[in-house]
């Protein structure tokens, strides 16, 4: 094996697109998208097409998650390649269109990045969520962000389970970058939350054009949060839940769990303590959508990756 560094070469990034409205309810990227739909002068950048598009129109018509089915995990190939316009749920006939517009998945012809708006109920600050750790273009788009903003702080999720992966409306572009701000609760806006946003993705473009411009991006590491476990609520044997997040752990997104570590708190007082093996990051806290996901939080462990030295082909 050779050990020396080589450059990572892409061609330009020209198509662009920014979604918002992929969850209905969550106001941040709904607001944002359909206020750059009137006026895109702020997401304008040289020699780039950025699109601003509200992906489950229906779903923010009235202000829920989605209308049938979970749009951001609705982008699997059998969905894609499925026919039957007609008795399909809404969000697979979405996904389909989307993916005719912005693919198709996994094809040439595809965006080059799509940045997918979301909030979250849970306490996670800015975070970045990305599907892949070999995709050096988005590990150096990573590296300019937190440059950027600091010394405010956006972490970084990465999300390559091969059980816990879902088929992302992001994950139709040839780099997909998800972008999550909390907290915010659904059908709320929050201006920090909605600023916060704002930021990342302005310097997000940023990287974008100076990438286009032919600047050269050394080889850099990047911390990332890698998907490890989905912990779910205790429960009864009908279903029901039994406890909550124990105070001690709620609004505690990223901060070192360990074994031993209160967890949940039973409606009736009794503490239920983390039985891991060692120190998990949770994040996900309490998020609200993820109930009828059976998942309270997850876990992911922190990971060091090298990106190697970026520019365009
Ligand atoms: C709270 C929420 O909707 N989170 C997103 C995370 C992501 O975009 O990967 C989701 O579950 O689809
Ligand atoms: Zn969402």
């Amino acid at each position: 094996m050779s050990s020396h560094s080589s450059t990572a070469r892409f061609a330009e990034a020209r198509r662009v697109a920014i979604f918002g409205g992929t969850h209905g309810n969550e106001m941040s990227g709904v607001t944002l998208v359909n206020l750059w739909m009137k006026n895109s002068t702020e997401i304008r950048r040289k020699g780039v097409e950025v699109k601003p598009f509200i992906t489950n129109p229906k779903a923010v018509e009235k202000c829920t998650r989605y209308v049938d089915t979970d749009l951001n995990r609705a982008f699997t190939p059998e969905n894609l390649s499925t026919m039957g316009e007609h008795d399909l749920p809404y969000e697979v006939h979405r996904a389909q269109e989307i993916n005719k517009i912005f693919g198709p998945k996994g094809s040439p012809e595809a965006y080059d990045v799509i940045f997918d708006l979301h909030n979250t109920t849970s306490n996670m600050g800015c975070t970045l969520i990305l599907e892949s750790s070999k995709d050096h273009f988005n590990l150096q788009m990573m590296n300019h962000i937190q440059k950027a903003i600091a010394p405010a702080s956006c972490l970084v999720l990465l999300n390559e389970h091969p059980l816990l992966k879902y088929s992302t409306s992001r994950s139709v572009a040839k780099h997909p970058v998800g972008l999550e701000v909390g907290p915010q609760p659904q059908g709320v806006l929050r201006s920090n939350i909605f600023e916060a946003m704002r930021v990342i993705l302005k310097h997000a473009l940023d990287f974008i054009e100076l990438f286009n411009e032919g600047m050269e991006f050394p080889p850099c590491t990047v911390e990332v949060f890698r998907v490890s476990e989905r912990v779910d609520y205790p429960r009864d044997a009908n279903g029901n839940i039994i406890a909550m997040v124990h105070p001690n752990l709620q609004d505690c997104d990223w901060e070192p769990l360990n074994p031993g570590d209160p967890m949940f708190q039973t409606f009736d007082g009794k503490t239920i303590h983390y039985q891991g093996s060692g120190t998990v990051y949770p994040t996900f806290i309490n998020e609200a959508a993820y109930y009828e996901k059976q998942q309270a939080f997850v876990t992911t462990r922190r990971e060091t990756l090298v990106a190697s030295a970026l520019r365009k082909a």
